[in-house]
């Protein structure tokens, strides 16, 4: 086949830090030139659906497992319409993809949406790179788009940033749209689409949950106007301390007292709505295996992972704070980052991490059990 552009086997690629290390290897995907906040994931499963998850917009995702592409691409795993990650770097790609359902590999799903990527670098040193100097901006070239280093050092060093970035008008859905609950119908929710993975909406219908989902630009009317009984905050790519539209949304909620949940940027939302500061992580957390301790129950639970940002808010004592009292629900046990919240005077909570788990293990499916539990309380 001479018609692709998929540069798969021997087109050269480099890929060019911000701060001037340079990895050289072969062009995955498509052809071209590419750039992003470099970050790291180390699930080993799961691609599809990070490729996918929107919150990774303006992002090139580095996966550390080392042979990606084994079970090739689906047609069910996807958890938006399209792959969102920026750029794509992997060390050593499956050729032939083994799965009863794959229909095609996922060198060819990334040329034909035009993702550049490449391959067959030391994705190792990469990671620990990125893991002592911070995630930073990143370009990946290959075919008619390379050009001599300092070139491309200075094209990468103008891209912009992840911090500061506004993004979830850019993923989100335009228009509305209902995900019919599933057998029974018992509540019904509005859900603020930030960039939400289309696992969440399915988590809440399998519970009975008719779910409005909402574009970014909704109006607290708009959310009023579907007569919920409870209110979703989704996740969603960029900096929290833009999304100044949606803490406004979440603080005409809490201030109604309607049930209220939110998911990874929706918990950076209620952080910033009870007047926490929010900020940038070193390197983030992006995987599928992260313990995170549940502090109302003590339980230790496995959990999915992909933020960059967290909230800033006091581990060992209860805030007051413009809403009532709140605390720090949720902790991640490898480095103390708040992973969740929930107010003590009213019905409102929220983790930094993924209980929709697409992928991940469903250590943390309990979350949406307590939304629900919330909203029955509400109506008795
Ligand atoms: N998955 C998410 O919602 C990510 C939230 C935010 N963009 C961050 O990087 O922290």
């Amino acid at each position: 086949m001479t018609t692709s552009t998929r540069g798969a086997v021997k087109t050269p690629a480099v890929l060019v830090l911000e701060d001037g290390r340079i990895f050289r290897g072969r062009a995955y995907g498509a052809v071209g030139e590419t750039f992003g906040e470099a970050v790291f994931s180390t699930g080993m499963t799961g691609y599809q659906e990070t490729l996918t998850d929107p919150s990774y917009h303006r992002q090139v995702v580095v996966m550390t497992a080392p042979h990606v592409g084994n079970t090739g691409v689906n047609d069910e795993d996807m958890e938006s319409k399209r792959i969102w990650v920026s750029g794509y770097v992997v060390r050593d790609p499956a050729r032939v993809p083994s799965s009863w359902r794959s229909r095609r590999t996922l060198d060819e799903e990334l040329d034909a949406q035009g993702v550049v990527g490449i391959s067959g670098i030391d994705t190792r040193a990469l990671t620990r790179h990125l893991r002592e100097r911070g995630a930073m901006r990143v370009g990946i070239f290959s075919g008619g788009a390379v050009q001599d280093d300092a070139a491309l050092l200075a094209r990468v060093q103008e891209a912009p940033q992840m911090k500061g970035a506004n993004l979830s008008a850019e993923v989100a859905t335009t228009e509305p749209y209902v995900v019919p609950a599933i057998g029974e119908k018992k509540f019904t929710v509005a859900a603020v689409d930030l960039g939400i993975k289309g696992m969440t909406p399915h988590r809440m219908a399998e519970r009975g949950i008719e779910v409005h989902v909402l574009p970014a630009t909704a109006t607290v009317e708009d959310v009023y106007a579907v007569n919920p009984d409870g209110v979703f905050f989704s996740n969603g790519p960029g900096d929290p301390a833009t999304a100044d539209h949606p803490v406004s949304v979440m603080q005409g909620v809490l201030e109604r007292g309607t049930p209220l949940f939110g998911i990874c940027f929706g918990n950076q939302i209620l952080g910033r709505a009870l007047g926490f500061g929010t900020f940038k992580l070193k390197y983030g957390h992006r995987g599928i295996n992260q313990p995170v301790q549940d502090r109302t129950t003590g339980k230790v639970e496995v959990t999915a992972h992909n933020h960059g940002f967290a909230v800033d808010a006091p581990l060992d004592q209860v805030s007051e704070t413009p809403f009532g009292r709140a605390e720090v629900s949720h902790v991640c046990l490898n480095d103390n980052v708040v992973e969740g919240l929930q107010l003590l005077d009213r019905p409102a909570f929220s983790v930094q991490y993924h209980p929709e788990a697409a992928a991940g293990p469903h250590d943390a499916a309990y979350l949406f059990d307590r939304f629900v539990k919330l909203m029955e309380g509400q109506r008795a």
